[in-house]
C-alpha cells in the first residue's frame, strides 16, 4: 500500500498550508523530515529538513497513529507556512521517499471508506459538506456525514433480512403438507417498508438544495421588475429605465437569505405587440424561466399572469398605479416599503419546497437506489411464488448494500471519489 500525501488546506499562498500524509510510511517519513515525532495527537514545532539537511520550513507537526484516524491509517500532518515555494519544497521532499506519492482526488476519503471508517453515504456527505454554500446545505450534509441516512438504510436492510428469513423458512418446508405459511402480517410489513421508503423519496432532493429555490419576476414592460430585483438583492444588478423593454436577457442571481438558497430571476417584460426582434427572443426566454420556476411573482394586471403566479402589487408609492384587489404582496421598490415583508414571505414559501433544516436531502444516486428497493418491494404484493418473493427481497437488499457501499464496484468508487478535491 502506497503512502499518499497532499496539500489538504486551500490553495497557496495562504497563512498556513496543511500537508497530510497517510499510509504505512507516514511515521518514518515524519521522523526523517522532522527529526522526531511528538506524542500521537499532540502538536509540536519541528524543523523540517530535506535529504541534505537543508531547512525547508519550521512547521507544526501532528501524528495520529492508526487505525483510529480519519483515514484508518497512520496519518501525519505538517502544518507549514502556506507559501507556494514552501509547499512545493516539502512536497518535493516527500515524493523522494520510497513508496510515497501524491494523492489523487478523494483518495484520503476513499481510504477512510476502504478501511471501514465511513460508509459511502457518509463519504457523499463529506463531499456535500465541502461544497456547501448555505446554512441549509451545511446542515443537510452534516446529517449525512453523521450517518442519518446510513442508520435508516441499515434499519431497512435488517427489516428486509427478517422478511427474507420468513420466506426462506417457507421455501425450506416447501414440499411437505404441513407447510409453514408466510406470517399473516407479511404483506403489511412489506407494504409499510415500501411506504417508508416512498416518504423519503417524496422529500426535497439534494439537487434542489444545490440549485436553490427559483423565483421569477414576471410582468409587462415597465412594471418595475428590474427595480424590485435590485431592491431584493440590495445591489444595482439589473439595468432599470423608464423605457419599456429594457431587460431583454434573463438575469439570474443566487442569494442566500436566512441560510436558504434562493435564485432570483429577472426577465424581459411580457407583451404581445410592439416588441423588437431582440425583445421577442427575450420574451421567449422569460417564458422558459416561468416554466422552470418554483415561484412566479406577477407584477402585471391582476389575473393576467401565468397559472399559479403570485399576485404582487408594485409601485405602491405611485398614485397612478392600478390597485389589485387582493395581492399577496404590496411593495414599492423605490421607497422600500413592503420589501422586507416580501423577503420573509418568499422565505416562507421556499421553506415548503426546500429540505427541512437538518433533514438529509437525497442525491440522485441515493434516491435511485431507494426507488429500486421500494419498487422491488411493491412487486412482492403482485407475486405469490415464494421464490419470486425471495428474489425481490434480494434485489431490495442489494440496493441497500450499494447505498452504503457494502457492495460496490471499482467503477462506482472511481466515479464517486474522483469528484472530490485533492487532499480530501
Ligand atoms: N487538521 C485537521 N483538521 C481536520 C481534519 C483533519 O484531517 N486534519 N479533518 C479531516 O477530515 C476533519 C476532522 N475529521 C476527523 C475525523 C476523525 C478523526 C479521528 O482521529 N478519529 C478517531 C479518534 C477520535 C477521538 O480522538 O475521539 C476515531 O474516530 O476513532 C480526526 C479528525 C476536519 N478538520
Ligand atoms: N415610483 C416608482 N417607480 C418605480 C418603481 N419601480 C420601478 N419604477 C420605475 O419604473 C420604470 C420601469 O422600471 P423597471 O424596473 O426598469 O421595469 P421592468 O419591469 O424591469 O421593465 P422592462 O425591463 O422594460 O420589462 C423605471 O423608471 C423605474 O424607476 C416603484 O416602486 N415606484
Amino acid at each position: 500500500m502506497d503512502t499518499i500525501f497532499a496539500l489538504s488546506s486551500g490553495s497557496p499562498p495562504a497563512a498556513i498550508g496543511v500537508i497530510r500524509v497517510s499510509g504505512p510510511a507516514a511515521r518514518q517519513v515524519g521522523i526523517r523530515l522532522a527529526g522526531s515525532l511528538p506524542a500521537p495527537r499532540e502538536a509540536a514545532l519541528r524543523s523540517l529538513r530535506g535529504d541534505d539537511g537543508q531547512l525547508l520550513d519550521k512547521a507544526l507537526v501532528l501524528f495520529f497513529d492508526g487505525p483510529r484516524t480519519a483515514t484508518g491509517e497512520d496519518l501525519l500532518e505538517l502544518h507549514c507556512h502556506g507559501g507556494r515555494a514552501v509547499i512545493a519544497a516539502v512536497q518535493q521532499a516527500l515524493s523522494r521517499f520510497e513508496g510515497v506519492r501524491a494523492a489523487v482526488p478523494g483518495e484520503f476519503t476513499r481510504r477512510a471508506f476502504a478501511n471501514g471508517r465511513i460508509d459511502l453515504a457518509e463519504a457523499e456527505g463529506l463531499s456535500e459538506l465541502l461544497s456547501a454554500e448555505t446554512e441549509l446545505q451545511r446542515r443537510s450534509a452534516i446529517a449525512l456525514t453523521s450517518g442519518a441516512l446510513s442508520r435508516q438504510v441499515e434499519q431497512w436492510r435488517s427489516a428486509i433480512l427478517n422478511l427474507s428469513a420468513s420466506v426462506e423458512s417457507v421455501l425450506d418446508f416447501g414440499d411437505e403438507d404441513d407447510v409453514a405459511e408466510l406470517p399473516p402480517d407479511f404483506t403489511d410489513r412489506v407494504a409499510a417498508l415500501a411506504a417508508e421508503m416512498t416518504r423519503w423519496l417524496d422529500r426535497p432532493r439534494a439537487e434542489k438544495l444545490r440549485e436553490g429555490f427559483r423565483i421569477v419576476l414576471a410582468g409587462p414592460p415597465n412594471s418595475g421588475k428590474s427595480t424590485l430585483f435590485n431592491a431584493l438583492l440590495e445591489e444595482a444588478v439589473a439595468i432599470t429605465s423608464a423605457e419599456a423593454g429594457t431587460t431583454r436577457d434573463v438575469i439570474e442571481r443566487p442569494v442566500s437569505l436566512d441560510g436558504m438558497p434562493l435564485v432570483l430571476i429577472d426577465t424581459a417584460g411580457l407583451r404581445d405587440e410592439g416588441a423588437g426582434e431582440i425583445e421577442v427572443i427575450g420574451i421567449g426566454k422569460a417564458q422558459e424561466q416561468i416554466e422552470r420556476a418554483d415561484c412566479v411573482l406577477w407584477l402585471g394586471p391582476e389575473g393576467e399572469g401565468p397559472d399559479g403566479a403570485i399576485e404582487l402589487e408594485s409601485r405602491i408609492d405611485d398614485a397612478s398605479t392600478v390597485r389589485k384587489t387582493n395581492p399577496a404582496f404590496r411593495v414599492s421598490a423605490v421607497t422600500g416599503e413592503g420589501v422586507d415583508a416580501l423577503r420573509s414571505g418568499l422565505l416562507n414559501i421556499a421553506r415548503d419546497t426546500l429540505p427541512k433544516p437538518g433533514d438529509v436531502a437525497l442525491n440522485v444516486r441515493q434516491a435511485g437506489l431507494i426507488r429500486e428497493a421500494s419498487e422491488a418491494l411493491e412487486q412482492i404484493e403482485r407475486v405469490c411464488d415464494p421464490l419470486l418473493v425471495a428474489e425481490h427481497l434480494r434485489l431490495a437488499r442489494a440496493a441497500m448494500d450499494s447505498l452504503t457501499g457494502r457492495a460496490s464496484t471499482e467503477d462506482m468508487l472511481d466515479n464517486l471519489f474522483g469528484r472530490f478535491c485533492i487532499g480530501k
